[in-house]
């Protein structure tokens, strides 16, 4: 499978703000590697705060004008570290497609549906008003608003929080991107819809070979659509592999964590007792040392908060940054 989106070598720091109070750069990515081929579908799973959505936004050119970048993120054969907005943009959109948790934010309230996925169509492929509506009417059905119930001419607020993501959806497969990226995009949503979003997102790009990046912090997500994951904890992927490969042999400890905190799904207020993962994520402006994981880990040593654990081969296509990974019984 050809490489379509190659990130190596990552480092994202924001630098120290007036009032941050003692403290340097805060790192929130550190050495990021992250590959993406071709219609594949890929994860990015972890807590809040470890970076996942800073890659997202490293790959698309989104990040903050303050953040320092290093590293290199090629998308298709064509490096983007360094583009201007204008080049950026033009690749936003027709060359990946962007699904955010908030529906409502990423669209706009005073525009119709219709001209809203017509928009891309008029300015990637300056395709004319009426020929792109008609495309736009065509990506609606597409994604399940069919336009004897769902006319173009509808406003987002005549919407539900879930038809509202399949207008978001229509418009990021508008101008036929090679890569999905979705954010979180059935946090914002009831339980129930949910699942019919997350078909949608894998029904589609499978269908047109779309590679597919999908961000969330719940591991049930990254298991029902991906082919491949990574687990990042504190700006660094410290698991990696193909899913079912890292949900049948779990090697990281804060993978097990995560794993022991996921609700059941049906079962929520009514299963088991969740587990949580005690203590904190490390403050990003605090100097590094050892395994970041190690203050958390019930299995850290000695070593763990001396040295810094690489990424090590565990099984086919597997890998993990641990001293001591695999089960407890393993562990000795
Ligand atoms: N402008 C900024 N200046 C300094 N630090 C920032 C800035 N924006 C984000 N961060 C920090 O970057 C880190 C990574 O944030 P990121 O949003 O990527 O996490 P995430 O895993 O996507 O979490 P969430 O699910 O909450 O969005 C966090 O520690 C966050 O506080």
């Amino acid at each position: 499978m050809s490489v379509l989106l190659d990130i190596r070598d990552l480092v994202v720091e924001f630098p120290p703000a007036h009032g941050d109070g003692p403290g340097g750069a805060a790192r929130v990515l550190h050495h990021v590697d992250l590959r993406v081929g071709r219609g594949e579908s890929v994860g990015i799973v972890g807590e809040s705060g470890c970076g996942k959505s800073m890659t997202a936004l490293a790959a698309m050119g989104l990040l903050p004008v303050s953040a320092d970048v290093a590293g290199s993120i090629v998308l298709d054969g064509a490096e983007l570290t360094g583009l201007g907005d204008g080049a950026m943009s033009r690749i936003r959109g027709r060359r990946m497609g962007m699904v955010f948790q908030e529906p409502m934010s990423a669209l706009n309230p005073v525009r119709t549906i219709g001209d809203q996925v017509a928009e891309g169509l008029r300015l990637h492929f300056r395709l004319p008003p009426g020929e792109a509506l008609e495309r736009a009417v065509a990506l609606l059905e597409r994604v399940g608003l069919p336009s004897n119930r769902f006319s173009p001419a509808l406003y987002p607020h005549q919407l539900s929080g879930g038809q509202r993501q399949r207008v978001v959806i229509a418009i990021a497969l508008a101008c036929g991107p090679d890569l999905l990226i979705a954010d979180e995009p059935t946090t914002a949503l009831d339980v129930t819809i949910q699942s019919q979003i997350l078909d949608l997102i894998a029904e589609v790009t499978a269908e047109e070979g779309m590679a597919l990046l999908m961000i969330s912090h719940d591991l049930g997500v990254i298991a029902e659509t991906t082919d491949r994951m990574l687990v990042m904890y504190a700006g660094t992927v410290v698991e990696e592999g193909p899913t079912t490969e890292v949900f049948a042999h779990m090697a990281h400890p804060y993978t097990r964590g995560l794993f022991a905190a996921m609700p059941a799904r049906g079962l929520i207020g009514g299963g088991r007792r969740l587990a949580t993962i005690p203590g904190q994520v490390p403050d990003p402006r605090a100097p590094r040392v050892g395994c970041p994981f190690a203050p958390r880990c019930p299995r850290a040593r000695e070593r763990c908060r001396i040295d810094t654990p690489a990424a090590d081969p565990f099984g086919p296509g597997h890998t993990v940054r641990c001293f001591y990974p695999g089960r407890e019984e393993h562990a000795a």
